[in-house]
């Protein structure tokens, strides 16, 4: 595919059926637009980074087990994302052929990878979260009157499922030879599944620590807790083996059942599980990364509470 650039990442949309692009437009009741998606997006992606103490990984306080990665960084390669993200939900506003948008996206998602390499000096810093956050964006603007969590994780499972002629066949990333070595589904397999960790562990975790009477930190770290505490990570998996992903999932699992982050054992459980990390030289960015998923799916809830449908079964196309 020849090197595309950020305005190509919108006209590569262009040919779309225009009576689909008018009928979408015509819902602005809902005030939904691609661009507030995307916004969305870069935001949970921001909240994600910024939420701290995260065992292992980057945050407010520093570099977690990385040694090329900041909080100052994430930030730039989420912002660069949002055209990417944006170009997406265009896609899935506008296509109606479910196999042509599966395709469009894939190369959208390939060129928004070449973006955040541009734009950290070739660092990775969210392959993964381009890949989880860009099927759920499209997902989400595939059905303005369907943006529950679990709506909008299914349709995105489904996406996943689908083929992509245009994909290499072996990326050669370090998760998919995880993969391979530990036969687990990782960052593929997740997707493909309509994101259980999210829809089923994450989201649920964050309702009830929230009910609990947790702070709004608390209840975020419990939700990354409850990913890692039985996510199949290849991040983990590809630098410390078996023995550390056992090493994370017990610790994050030992914290929880402590109280979680918002009580003092649960905090003490906590500082312990990030120096064991550190010491492992091992960090959970895929569960990092389904976190921010969850975090969008909460932030959709909320445009969807603010808007909603004013005429949902007037839209024939
Ligand atoms: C399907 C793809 C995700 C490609 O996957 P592949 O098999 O090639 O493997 P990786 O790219 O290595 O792994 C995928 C990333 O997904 C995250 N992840 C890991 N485990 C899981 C899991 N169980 N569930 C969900 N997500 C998971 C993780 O991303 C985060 O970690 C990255 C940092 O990793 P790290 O290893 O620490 O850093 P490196 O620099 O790579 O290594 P070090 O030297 O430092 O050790 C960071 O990116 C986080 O986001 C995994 O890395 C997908 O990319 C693909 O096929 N894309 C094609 C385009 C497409 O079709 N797109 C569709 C619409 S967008
Ligand atoms: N906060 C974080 N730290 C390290 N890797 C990540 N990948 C996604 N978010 C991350």
């Amino acid at each position: 595919m020849p090197k595309l650039y950020p305005a190509d990442l919108f006209s590569m949309c262009a040919d779309l059926p225009a009576k689909r692009v008018c009928a979408r437009d015509l819902r602005a009741p809902h005030g939904v637009s691609a661009a507030r998606l995307a916004e969305s997006v870069v935001a949970a992606l921001i909240d994600e980074v910024t939420l701290s103490p995260k065992p292992g990984l980057v945050d407010l306080r520093g570099s977690g087990a990385h040694r090329d990665l900041s909080w100052s960084l994430m930030c730039t390669s989420a912002t660069a994302l949002q055209p990417a993200f944006e170009a997406m939900a265009r896609a899935g506003l506008s296509i109606l052929d479910d196999r042509r948008l599966r395709e469009t996206i894939g190369a959208l998602g390939r060129e928004g990878e070449a973006r955040m390499f541009d734009a950290t000096g070739g660092i990775n810093t969210h392959r993964g979260a381009i890949w989880a956050l860009g099927l759920l964006v499209t997902a989400a603007a595939q059905d303005l009157d369907r943006l529950s969590a679990a709506d909008v994780a299914s349709r995105a499972g489904a996406l996943a499922r689908l083929p992509d002629r245009h994909a290499p066949a072996t990326t050669g990333n370090k998760g998919e030879a995880a993969r391979r070595t530990y036969q687990v589904g990782g960052a593929c397999g997740q997707a493909q599944a309509a994101f259980p960790h999210v829809i089923d562990v994450a989201l649920p975790e964050l309702a009830r620590s929230r009910c609990a009477g947790d702070t709004e930190t608390a209840a975020r770290l419990n939700a990354l807790l409850a990913i890692m505490a039985s996510l199949d990570d290849t991040c983990v998996l590809a630098r410390g083996g078996r023995d550390a992903l056992r090493t994370l999932q017990h610790g994050a699992r030992d914290t929880l059942e402590r109280g979680g982050a918002g009580s003092p054992e649960g905090r003490r459980a906590l500082k312990a599980l990030d120096r064991r990390l550190l010491d492992l030289h091992v960090s959970p960015g895929g569960a990092a990364d389904l976190l921010a998923a969850a975090l969008f799916l909460d932030r959709l809830a909320g445009l969807d509470a603010e808007h909603p449908a004013e005429h949902p079964s007037s839209e024939n196309d």
